[in-house]
């Protein structure tokens, strides 16, 4: 279990900010832009440390050093990549992917011996989210992973992460403005806005008609 009790971060952009992820579970998050969603995935990750709060996995700190369980992936895989390592190094970071994982992330061979600037961005991102897949991994926080794909390769990589992560149990927190995208991925839709997170799930056109109160969209 994934938790963070009463984060308060950046002088009052997160005040009281709790969450519990489960394994296997698919959450979105949504929110005005500035609300702190991608500093929340980066204290849920370990690459911030709150002014407040705790964030635990199963009920210790992350690990200060070595390959964290939570992995943050990155709008920019430009970013999360040594631009002078080539593809084949960068995807062998913490773990040897074999031929099925590269095939399945539909991760050409031809792509190893590049280097990232000779990849698109679509293209890179899916060697970024294949090198976070390492056996240790247990939650991913995806932030902005998909926006600057067009919809058929939006829908592609959403299709291999979720196929994936069912398999081995993982939990995953997606950020996104697309509301749509964070419907379709058929979790619980959590909503940042003014320093606090609210669940914001919609209900299902079954629960309408079956008369739930609208209230909890
Ligand atoms: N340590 C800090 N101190 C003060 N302000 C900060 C700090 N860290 C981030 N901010 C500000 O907090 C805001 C939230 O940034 P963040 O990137 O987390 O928002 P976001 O919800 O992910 O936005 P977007 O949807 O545009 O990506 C920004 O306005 C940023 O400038």
């Amino acid at each position: 279990m994934l938790t963070a009790r009463d984060l308060h971060h950046a002088r009052g952009l997160l005040a009281g900010v709790s969450l519990t992820l489960a394994p296997g579970q698919v959450v979105g998050l949504a929110g005005p832009s500035g609300a702190g969603k991608t500093t929340l995935g980066r204290l849920l990750a370990g690459h911030l440390s709150p002014e407040h709060g705790t964030v635990r996995l199963d009920g210790a700190p992350l690990p200060a050093h070595g390959f964290c369980p939570v992995q943050l992936l990155p709008q920019t895989a430009e970013l999360a990549v040594n631009p002078r390592w080539r593809v084949g190094r960068i995807l062998e970071e913490a773990h040897t992917p074999g031929a099925a994982a590269r095939r399945a992330f539909g991760i050409r061979d031809a792509w190893l011996r590049r280097y990232p600037h000779e990849l698109s961005g679509g293209e890179l991102q899916r060697v970024v989210i294949l090198r976070s897949m390492a056996p240790g991994l247990r939650y991913l926080i995806a932030d902005e992973i998909s926006a600057m794909l067009d919809p058929l390769a939006q829908a592609g990589l959403w299709h291999r992460l979720l196929d994936h992560v069912a398999d081995r149990g993982l939990g995953i927190l997606a950020i996104s403005h697309n509301a749509a995208l964070l419907r379709r991925l058929g979790g619980a839709v959590w909503h940042l806005e003014n320093a606090r997170l609210r669940d914001a799930t919609p209900v299902p056109a079954s629960g309408r008609a079956a008369g739930l109160p609208l209230e909890t969209a």
